[in-house]
């Protein structure tokens, strides 16, 4: 492989070093919100801003944490994770957001992503269709443990991942309709809990690093509540999946001490 870092010891893209990031790091897709994120840390510093790669890491409970933004879509997000882990980073959590699909989804509740649709490019040029996009299970069940304590409504399932925000959200707009709508039909009688852009990507490319993953994502709205005429305003409070993430990683680091 080339080395485009010439030498300086960062990754191409993210702009670190392996003394830069801590074994559990934080995945926003937006760049704003890893100072939000970084808030919640002791000591934080900023590390490096480079792209839509915005990296913090500073402590949780005297360990070495991080926060990196992926970016939208599993192309940088798939950046984002090998970069990482060639700088050390062994355990991943997604702090995300999502629009709700099962109807029981409301705003401002949490979805926590024991698998994900691959309706994405990325995995696929990691791993063949067959191969599914799952969520390391203590991660994901740490996340559980602590939406429980912190009283938080969350939700526990499959979310969906696609490469068009747009796909989702005026598929009668676009020339692929059919596609988009056929799918979207099956998703939702396979009870899928909500559609986001990064979580399915990661859980493969994780899966293949020999790292693990987990996911959780605030719901903005629901667009099936929606078409109902249920109730359904907006929760914009990313701090809501934040609280919850680091409440998890507390209990990992801990766990692992
Ligand atoms: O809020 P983030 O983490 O970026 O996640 C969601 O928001 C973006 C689309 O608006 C996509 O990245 C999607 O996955
Ligand atoms: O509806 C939504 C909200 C956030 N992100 C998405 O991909 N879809």
């Amino acid at each position: 492989m080339i080395d485009y870092t010439e030498g300086s010891g960062k990754q191409y893209h993210i702009q670190t070093k392996p003394s830069d990031i801590g074994e559990y790091v934080l995945l926003p897709g937006d760049p704003k919100r890893c100072s939000i994120i970084a808030q919640y840390f002791d000591d934080p510093v900023l590390v490096a801003d480079s792209r839509e790669f915005v990296t913090y890491t500073g402590t949780l409970n005297g360990t070495k944490v991080s926060v990196t933004s992926t970016g939208i879509g599993g192309a940088s997000a798939s950046i984002a994770m090998e970069e990482l882990v060639a700088c050390g980073a062994k355990t991943f959590i997604r702090v995300g957001t999502c629009g709700g699909m099962d109807i029981n989804v409301k705003s401002g509740d949490v979805i926590i992503a024991n698998g994900a649709i691959r309706q994405e490019g990325t995995s696929k040029e990691y791993a063949p269709v067959e191969y599914p996009a799952v969520s390391d299970f203590e991660v994901t069940s740490a996340l559980v443990h602590a939406a429980k304590k912190l009283k938080q409504s969350y939700h526990v399932g499959v979310v969906h991942c696609k490469d068009a925000f747009y796909g989702q959200h005026k598929p009668e707009d676009l020339p692929n309709h059919d596609q988009l709508l056929q799918k979207w039909d099956a998703w939702n009688r396979l009870g899928c809990k909500g559609s986001e852009m990064e979580s399915s990507t990661l859980f493969v490319v994780a899966n293949y690093l020999k790292v693990r993953c987990g996911s959780i994502c605030l719901v903005i709205a629901n667009q099936e509540r929606e078409k109902k005429g249920l109730p359904n305003p907006q929760v914009h409070d990313v701090n809501i999946p934040i609280k919850v993430a680091i409440e998890a990683i507390k209990e990992l680091i801990e766990q692992e001490k």
